[in-house]
């Protein structure tokens, strides 16, 4: 039976409130966690000079808007070069936002990307899908070409071009296999094993980190970044994650090993956001 146009709209607007929301606040809870490596938390700004958490928090809110733009326009839509492009003009206009917002500091360019895709996926599927199908959905979308958007060079490219590796680009059209893979299974197993919800958040992060190919990491202090954050994260959980003394104690050693790498794990951290968005909004894989 076809819904009548009045009662879909409704829903659509429903769905896209919930969404907006929803992302707004991953990107406020993977902020306030603590303590994480080299990035802003509530301890401080970490590794970064221009950031704070009070920022990263206003930068947060002021991507709502751009997110229930994203839900909306998706709605019931299929991945198409169309919609495509919607939703890169609609990121775009996000990003000036969050410029505008932050007085032209860059907070959240990759989780606008990663959060954006996801948003508009859950809303392609009409809200009703499992992780594993929003990720291959959001994938779809990601790997058609944006023909409006514009040439430019940016830190996360030179980083790929130069290391040979994936970046935000490819963790998208791959459909977030650290998300998938790593991050969601770490946070249920955690959890499971009895360590608080943060804990479990950060054993999340630790997941992911133990083998992405961070360009905020590359950029700043190359391979040599990039593997002591990898190995570091991994002897966190090798220790038993940050449920366990030891495991909190190769946390404290990996924040100091970042901080004084001046490294600190930029994409790693929109994807924690990313997982606890999908986390949060009940979409079990199986
Ligand atoms: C596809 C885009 C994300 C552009 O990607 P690209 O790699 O070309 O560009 P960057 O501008 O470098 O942004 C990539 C950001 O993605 C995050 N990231 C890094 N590595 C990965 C990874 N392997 N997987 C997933 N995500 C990753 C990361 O974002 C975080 O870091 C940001 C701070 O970065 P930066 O300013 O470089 O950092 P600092 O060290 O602080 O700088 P200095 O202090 O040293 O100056 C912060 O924003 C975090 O979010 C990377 O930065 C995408 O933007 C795009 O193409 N958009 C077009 C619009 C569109 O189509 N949108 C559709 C969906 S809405
Ligand atoms: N907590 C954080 N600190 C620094 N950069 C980030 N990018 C996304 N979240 C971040």
């Amino acid at each position: 039976m076809t819904m009548q146009p009045q009662l879909s709209e409704q829903r659509a607007e429903r769905l896209a409130v919930q969404l907006a929301e929803r992302a707004s606040m991953a990107l406020i809870d993977e902020a306030r966690l603590t303590p994480k490596p080299g990035l802003v938390d509530g301890r401080g700004s970490g590794a970064h000079q221009d950031l704070t958490l009070a920022l990263m928090e206003l930068s947060a809110r002021s991507l709502q808007p751009t997110f229930h733009a994203l839900a909306l326009h998706s709605w019931q839509r299929p991945a198409d070069i169309a919609l495509r492009q919607r939703v890169g003009q609609l990121g775009r206009a996000g990003e000036a936002q969050m410029m505008a917002a932050t007085n032209g500091v860059n907070t959240h360019r990759g989780a606008i990307w990663a959060l954006g895709l996801l948003v508009s996926a859950v809303a392609m599927l009409d809200g009703e899908a499992t992780a594993e199908a929003v990720c291959r959905t959001a994938a779809a979308l990601a790997s058609l070409p944006d023909d409006r958007a514009p040439r430019s060079f940016s830190k996360g490219l030179r980083a790929t071009q130069r290391y040979r590796v994936p970046g935000a680009r490819e963790e998208a059209q791959q459909a977030f296999p650290h998300i998938r893979q790593l991050a969601l299974p770490q946070l249920r197993r955690s959890r499971a094993a009895g360590a608080t919800e943060e804990q479990a958040r950060l054993d999340a992060l630790m997941a992911i980190m133990t083998s992405l190919s961070d360009t905020c990491v590359l950029s700043r202090s190359g391979l040599t970044g990039l593997q002591a954050m990898q190995q570091g994260a991994q002897r966190v959980l090798d220790h038993g994650g940050c449920g366990t003394l030891p495991g909190r104690q190769a946390l404290a050693r990996l924040d100091a090993e970042m901080l004084s790498m001046n490294a600190s794990p930029g994409g790693a951290a929109d994807l924690l956001a990313a997982t606890l968005f999908l986390d949060g909004i009940c979409l079990l894989t199986h």
